[in-house]
């Protein structure tokens, strides 16, 4: 599938350009859990849409529920530990998340997820990227978004304190840590508004979904 997104209604630039991740901003989210920041990574990340969603071999999923199969309303793509990605940038990013997280993390990140929310009404319910080591012990999960701009909401598992939103605009960065996936849950709700087609890619670790 294509998506109409018109060349520079984001970006002023046309050279695809990653910052420095010092202007990263981290919060505190409690328990353990925290976001880094960094709005605007990714500069003229125009033409970056256009080849994925052209290039990506998107596939729909449907999922059991409630004795029906539904589609799960978004299309996605996973590259794992050692596929090429789909644009030599995703390395770039990969290799630059690598190098400022491995005294953190510990290990580099090696999956791409990557997911296309073709309207307002695509999205993904609350959950926590809880399969693999994620469920018991600290990790990072970092995406990168492009497009339009989406909330990322997020809420503490069982509730609690009141939830939040981050809105993830054209090459924003957010980086989720700590306990965040175990004690946090995270959500792309549906949007009301006419919004256009957004693409994340998430970088995890091994084995974590
Ligand atoms: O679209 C996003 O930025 C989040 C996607 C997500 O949470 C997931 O696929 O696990
Ligand atoms: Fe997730």
């Amino acid at each position: 599938m294509t998506a109409p997104l018109q060349g520079s209604l984001f970006d002023q630039t046309d050279e695809l350009l990653l910052g420095p991740l010092d202007g990263l901003r981290r919060t505190g989210l409690g328990s353990g859990a925290w976001l880094d920041l960094l709005p605007g990574w990714l500069r003229g990340a125009d033409a970056l849409f256009g080849e994925l969603a052209g290039s990506v071999p998107w596939r729909a999923e449907r999922r059991r529920m409630y004795e029906r199969e539904v589609d799960v309303p978004r299309l996605l793509s996973f590259y794992g530990e050692g596929d090429p990605l789909p644009h030599p940038v995703l390395d770039e990013a990969r290799a630059a998340l690598d190098a400022h997280y491995a005294d953190e993390l510990g290990e580099p990140f090696v999956t791409a997820g990557l997911c296309f929310y073709r309207d307002g009404r695509d999205s993904v319910a609350w959950h926590g990227d809880r399969t693999g080591r994620s469920a018991t012990q600290d990790t990072m999960v970092a995406i990168l978004s492009v497009g339009d701009p989406r909330d990322l909401a997020l809420r503490p598992r069982g509730g609690g304190a009141a939830s939040m939103r981050l809105p993830l605009g054209h090459g924003d960065l957010v980086v989720m840590g700590g306990s965040c996936q175990r004690t946090w849950e995270h959500a792309i709700p549906k949007s009301t508004r006419a919004v256009g087609p957004r693409i994340s890619i998430q970088f995890r670790t091994r084995g974590v979904r």
